[in-house]
């Protein structure tokens, strides 16, 4: 098993790279882990935290093969982990712990957003390298104003983090927001927000093709994109796109949808790969499958 997450240039190099790398590498598939009552049941388990650990641990061990990560990424859903409070964060602090040792990327989805003073103890959680829960990133809410979500993403820049900021979401309620000024001279709400995240990957980049900052931009809506002005190529920064599986998503529909962006999209399921649960050889035959579409 490989240990390094790093993109070839130390531990800590800046996250965009180490994307780039592990997509390169594994291909653009990101596992969701996503511990729904449901699926813990098909899986035998309890609805507990030691349940959840377990459920964790498997999909991890699915993602990773002997010659390294099958998957880009792993995106826990933090929700989920919190529905069991404390016991519930620390079985997902040890599935952070295990994808670190086993040198699969993380991605906290957590959408955290607020004021300022407030989004400093966001990112001492989820970002801060002495945080238990720390992640190779996290997804956040940009709807309190991307101005509250600057210190939090450079914070993870000089902790070599990143942040996927949610721009146009996979569900069909995100466009009573994110449609938002379709049509006038500044363009929609989604537009603004990716506007935003290009401008912080430019002042943070340097020389490398991505920065810090993602957007996260549904599969399911990607075709919508060009229409509401988003410039995702001019981005300079990887696309997590939920939606890809059960929501209906196909490999061939997002390649169409997303066009030219199509090497920036990071493809991420979660039911539609944990389904096949609890046996790991059929997760990894499901991985495979999902991984050779996007390929
Ligand atoms: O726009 C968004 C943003 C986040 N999500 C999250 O992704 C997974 C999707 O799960 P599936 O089982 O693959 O449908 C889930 O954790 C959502 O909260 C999203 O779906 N859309």
């Amino acid at each position: 098993m490989t240990t390094t997450a790093t993109g070839g240039a130390g531990p800590r190099a800046p996250f965009g790279r180490r994307l780039a790398h592990a997509m390169e590498t594994a291909g653009p598939l990101c596992l969701g882990v996503d511990p729904h009552p449901g699926l813990l049941r098909q899986w035998g388990l309890s609805d507990t935290p030691a349940g959840l650990e377990a459920f964790s641990l498997t999909a991890l061990e699915a993602a990773v093969g002997p010659e390294g990560p099958r998957v880009a990424a792993i995106k826990p859903q933090v929700a989920l982990y919190e529905r069991h409070g404390s016991a519930g964060l620390a079985a997902l602090e040890r599935l952070l712990a295990a994808a670190r040792d086993a040198g699969v990327l993380t991605i906290a989805d957590a959408k955290r957003g607020d004021i300022g003073s407030t989004m400093d103890g966001y990112a001492a959680a989820w970002i801060a390298d002495a945080s238990p829960l720390a992640a190779d990133a996290v997804t956040l809410s940009p709807y309190l104003g991307f101005g509250t979500l600057v210190p939090t993403i450079r914070a993870a820049h000089e902790a070599g983090r990143g942040v996927f900021v949610l721009a146009l979401t996979s569900n069909p309620e995100g466009r009573e927001v994110q449609h938002v000024g379709e049509g006038s001279a500044e363009g929609s709400v989604a537009r603004r927000i990716a506007a935003a995240a290009a401008a912080e990957n430019a002042a943070l980049r340097g020389d490398d093709a991505w920065g810090p900052v993602g957007l996260v931009l549904g599969a399911t809506v990607a075709a919508e994109a060009d229409r509401l002005g988003l410039d995702l190529p001019a981005l300079g920064g990887p696309l997590l796109a939920p939606g890809f599986g059960v929501q209906g998503a196909t490999a061939r529909g997002m390649r169409a949808d997303f066009g030219t962006a199509w090497p920036q999209v990071l493809a991420t399921s979660s039911r539609g790969i944990l389904s096949a649960g609890p046996s790991v050889a059929s997760l990894v035959d499901t991985i495979e499958e999902n991984r050779a579409a996007l390929r």
